[in-house]
């Protein structure tokens, strides 16, 4: 065919495999150096290990900003070799390495700072005693009952976080954008989505939304009807969105912290292992033995011995400052791997640790690709092992196999209650995990000015989850803070991508493992088979576009919201039928309904333990 070639570059391909020879063993080195700073920091937090992150960073940016502009020289259209193609291309966006290094080094401090700030920030009560996020707020916003004590944490954590770092947001946003704009992106967004490089992907989202709202509807109304009979009239309005504080989770991500509360059948099955752990004497090791375990029992890779000698996967008591949102670590030297988790002893850490042993699992499975393909085929596939996984792990069956439930019945009753606690994890989530992002990607393109940060957050809040702020929110709080992500320079549409393709693979190897029966009945664990599909999608990492790696495992190249609504249809379709009896509607059309303010609280939040006895007594006084 006609040979195409831009005048002045360099279409030597062998030329341009020698870079990427040169580029990926010196990647290496300088990217390792960079994440064992980063560890130190990390688990460490004080001024000299933040220095030392910095300083490697810049480094980390002036080999990227050097191989960078090389990879650019090529022109690629008519070389053979497809992976080098690919990482040309991926070589030539060098992001936050474009800033000129003034304004880099004003990026990365802005980065550090408000990281520091989230995961440093605590809220005090007036007798002194102060809380951190993890445990102690989650812990209260899980488990108290108490509608003043649960807005004494969820105001005070956003006053102590968000609030405090709206101005080195909105500084952050000009600089992410400079940066895409000089790597050729529209702004932040937009860089951001090239990643799952599908040109109808924000189509392919909404119409994925569009099929799971309605099993969103009806669970929220179920779960307003069931905070209505706990916290009354003049806090749950029937029409209208539920207060964000009341979920059992800080950002009401997630509601399995309710689950007494909207408990089906209580005298039926129990669903949580929390209390056989605690009594049989987990402790966190043994909370990740047994997910190695599982991994391995699919002919998946153990975990190395570098992973246990250096993972945190407690919270450090000798006083020491961490980061404690959990994450998992690649050294990119093909042998040490991480896991920072400030681990409790609860199901819903176990579920946790098969998250991150999840990403640990995808590290070892490409370890030994060009680093510039040591990534998930798309961000969502590599939030989505580990989950999977913990399907298994969750289900009352496998729970008895380890020990961690004592009697299983298989019947309608126990099946609800089991099924209602999946469903207040993964249907609950699915809106915050889709408007994260959306906020984001507005805030970047411009459609959301700083003047309008958290009227649009919670604009969004209203929108796609139903919920309202319990006191009045004003431009002076800046909410979306307040969640590790933003501060944090975290995507989040990952997530949402995560708990629909989750189900597809669940299905897919469930189909793999000869299971028969419900879908959520399912346990892959010791099927090979299963484990096989997995691990061939991880070994490519990022070598093929995901397409390629979901046809792999599914059959077909699409993401579907099929498979999870066959997951979830006996739950549906008893939703459905209580909210019918209970006259219930689906939605909140009374939108501009706002609970009930403990007047006092508000103004006078140091009255929190006097109050409840001498509430009468006050309002007189100030009358
Ligand atoms: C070096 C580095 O940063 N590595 C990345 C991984 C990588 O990119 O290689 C990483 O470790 N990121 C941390 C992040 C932590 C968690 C998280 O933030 N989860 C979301 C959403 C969610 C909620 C419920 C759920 O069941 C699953 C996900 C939230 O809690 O809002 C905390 C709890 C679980 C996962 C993570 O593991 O994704
Ligand atoms: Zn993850």
């Amino acid at each position: 065919g006609q040979i195409s070639f831009t005048p002045g570059k360099n279409t030597d391909e062998l030329d341009a495999k020698k870079l990427l020879e040169e580029y990926n063993s010196t990647a290496e080195v300088v990217w390792n150096t960079y994440t064992e700073a980063s560890w130190k920091y990390n688990t460490d937090i004080n001024e000299a290990n933040k220095k030392e992150m910095l300083e490697r960073n810049l480094e980390m940016a002036a080999h990227t900003l050097k191989y960078g502009e090389k990879a650019r020289q090529y022109d690629t259209a008519d070389f053979q070799d497809a992976s080098v193609k690919r990482i040309i291309k991926k070589l030539s966006d060098i992001e936050r390495a474009a800033l000129p290094s003034a304004q880099l080094e004003e990026y990365n401090t802005l980065l550090s700072n408000m990281e520091t700030k989230y995961s440093v920030a605590e809220v005090c009560r007036e007798n002194g005693t102060c809380h951190p996020l993890d445990p102690d707020l989650q812990k209260i916003i899980a488990e108290s009952r108490d509608y003043d004590e649960l807005l004494f944490a969820w105001k005070g954590w956003r006053d102590a976080s968000g609030k405090k770092i709206r101005q080195d947001y909105m500084r952050y946003v000009e600089l992410a954008n400079k940066a895409a704009t000089l790597n050729g992106h529209s702004d932040n967004g937009a860089f951001w989505r090239s990643l799952y490089e599908t040109p109808t992907f924000e189509e392919d989202l909404e119409m994925l939304w569009t099929e799971l709202e309605p099993l969103y509807k009806n669970l929220h109304a179920y779960v307003r009807r069931a905070l209505y009979n706990k916290y009354g009239s003049n806090y749950i309005n029937l029409k209208g969105p539920i207060p964000a504080h009341l979920l059992g989770n800080m950002w009401a991500q997630t509601w399995s912290g309710i689950m007494d509360l909207v408990m089906p059948y209580p005298h039926a099955t129990q669903v949580d292992a929390t209390p056989a752990m605690v009594a049989k004497g987990w402790n966190a090791t043994r909370m990740f033995q047994e997910s190695d375990s599982f991994f391995t029992s699919l002919g998946l890779l153990p975990m190395p011995k570098e992973f246990w000698d250096k993972s945190m996967l407690e919270k450090p008591s000798d006083g020491r400052q961490v980061v404690c949102h959990a994450s998992a670590w690649d050294f990119y030297n093909r042998k040490d791997f991480r896991i920072k988790q400030c681990t409790v002893v609860t199901m819903d850490d176990l579920i946790t640790v098969h998250h991150e042993m999840g990403h640990v699992q995808y590290f070892l499975q490409y370890k030994d690709q060009p680093v510039s393909f040591r990534d998930g085929a798309n961000p969502g596939f590599h939030e989505a092992i580990g989950d999977v996984l913990a399907l298994s792990v969750s289900t009352p069956k496998h729970l008895q196999s380890i020990g961690l439930l004592d009697k299983v019945e298989n019947n309608q009753e126990s099946d609800i209650n089991f099924l209602m606690s999946m469903a207040l994890d993964k249907i609950a989530f699915l809106p915050f995990g889709y408007l994260m992002d959306q906020w984001r990607w507005k805030v970047f393109d411009g459609r959301i000015p700083s003047t309008e940060y958290n009227k649009e957050w919670w604009n969004l809040r209203m929108k796609y989850q139903g919920l309202c702020p319990p006191v009045t929110r004003t431009e002076e709080d800046f909410d979306p803070g307040a969640k590790f992500h933003i501060p944090a320079n975290v995507p989040y549409v990952r997530y949402f991508v995560s708990f629909v393709i989750q189900f597809q693979f669940q299905k897919a190897l469930c189909d793999a493992a000869k299971h028969v029966g419900p879908l959520h009945t399912c346990d892959i664990y010791k099927s090979k088979e299963a484990g096989k599909l997995l691990g061939d999608v991880m070994k490519l990492g990022f070598s093929k576009p995901w397409p390629e790696a979901m046809t792999m495992i599914t059959g077909q190249p699409k993401m579907s919201a099929q498979p999870l609504m066959e997951y979830f249809k006996p739950l549906i379709q008893w939703l459905e039928e209580q909210n019918n009896k209970n006259n219930d509607i689906r939605g909140w059309p009374e939108y501009d309904w706002k609970p009930s303010t403990n007047f006092f609280l508000n103004f006078f939040p140091e009255t929190k333990g006097a109050m409840s006895s001498h509430r009468g007594i006050y309002f007189v006084l100030l009358l």
